[in-house]
């Protein structure tokens, strides 16, 4: 069996040309939504994934408000581009790019942000509404693999769901989105600590796997028909990307999300989803 293509590149297309219309809709009365990014150093990754973002907001009529920091930027100098955005009219929702150089207090930027204008659902306020069950943007990566898993007709509802990872952007917010009663997933969280991390994704009908450990997952660890969702970005010694999940996973899994071309064009697209409905929100 070789298993069907998540195919995260097509799906976000299709995501971005209903925000388009949208876009106009907004525009129409008045309202130009705005995404602001903060940059702070020198990182090639991180250049590339927010070169990507404007990319998408040119596409979709969204306008770009861009801000770099050396990597030398003292905690002072990005809270005031941060208190700077959180003013700008123009600026309707925007990210902070992570990770922050050491020695940079990440939260406590975080925390400065404005919540209304939080893109990337990450704002304490806003991670706090999701346990709450009210309503919030919501992370971009999480959300991102459910509109990937639902554009294809993948069963979430009673499935048996493995998230491999904790950290702030993916593996902590996962779980809360697939529990709730309008997924009803069942997770197993595994990290680190896991004892036998096999097991659990053995009996898994859906990994979502973020640990940023190249090929941890292999045809072995995963039960046949399984839908298998790569999160992980490492890059190998010509900077090409290394997922989480082995290349052989394709000869058993039912469905499969490429690394690239799978969740990180999704994870862009919810982004935008954000920023749209923020500026609805504030349309009236
Ligand atoms: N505040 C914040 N919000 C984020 O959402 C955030 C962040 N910080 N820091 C880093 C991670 C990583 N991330 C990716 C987004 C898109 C792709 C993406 O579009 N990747 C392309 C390939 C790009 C390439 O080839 O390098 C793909 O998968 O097809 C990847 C990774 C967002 N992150």
């Amino acid at each position: 069996m070789t298993a069907q293509i998540l195919d995260g590149k097509a799906t976000a297309a299709a995501i971005k040309s209903d925000l388009t219309a949208r876009v106009a809709a907004l525009k129409e009365k008045g309202v130009t939504p705005g995404l602001g990014t903060i940059l702070v150093g020198d990182d090639p990754g991180s250049q590339k994934y927010v070169a990507g973002k404007h990319r998408d907001c040119a596409q979709v009529g969204i306008a770009s408000i861009q801000r770099e920091l050396p990597a030398t930027a003292t905690q002072e100098e990005i809270e005031a581009v941060v208190r700077e955005l959180n003013e700008d009219p123009a600026c309707t929702g925007y990210i902070v790019q992570l990770p922050l150089p050491k020695g940079i207090d990440e939260n406590r930027i975080l925390e400065l942000m404005d919540p209304a204008k939080d893109a990337d659902g990450l704002h304490p306020m806003n991670l706090g509404r999701l346990v709450l069950n009210e309503p919030a943007p919501l992370p971009c990566t999480p959300n991102g693999i459910l509109s990937l898993l639902r554009a294809h007709g993948v069963e979430i509802k009673g499935a048996e769901v493995v998230v491999v990872g904790r950290g702030v952007t993916i593996g902590r917010p996962m779980p809360l989105l697939l529990t709730r009663r309008s997924e009803n997933a069942t997770v197993t969280q595994c990290h680190t600590g896991t004892r036998d991390l096999s097991a659990h994704l053995k009996r898994a009908d859906i990994i979502v796997a973020a640990a940023g450990s190249p090929h941890l997952i292999g045809a072995e660890d995963v039960k046949p028909g399984a839908a298998v969702l790569d999160v992980g970005v490492s890059r190998n010694a010509e900077g090409k990307i290394v997922g989480d999940v082995h290349p052989d996973v394709t000869e058993v899994a039912g469905w499969i999300s490429p690394n690239p071309g799978g969740v990180g064009p999704m994870t862009r697209a919810q982004l935008l989803v954000n920023v749209v409905e923020a500026a609805e929100r504030s349309a009236g």
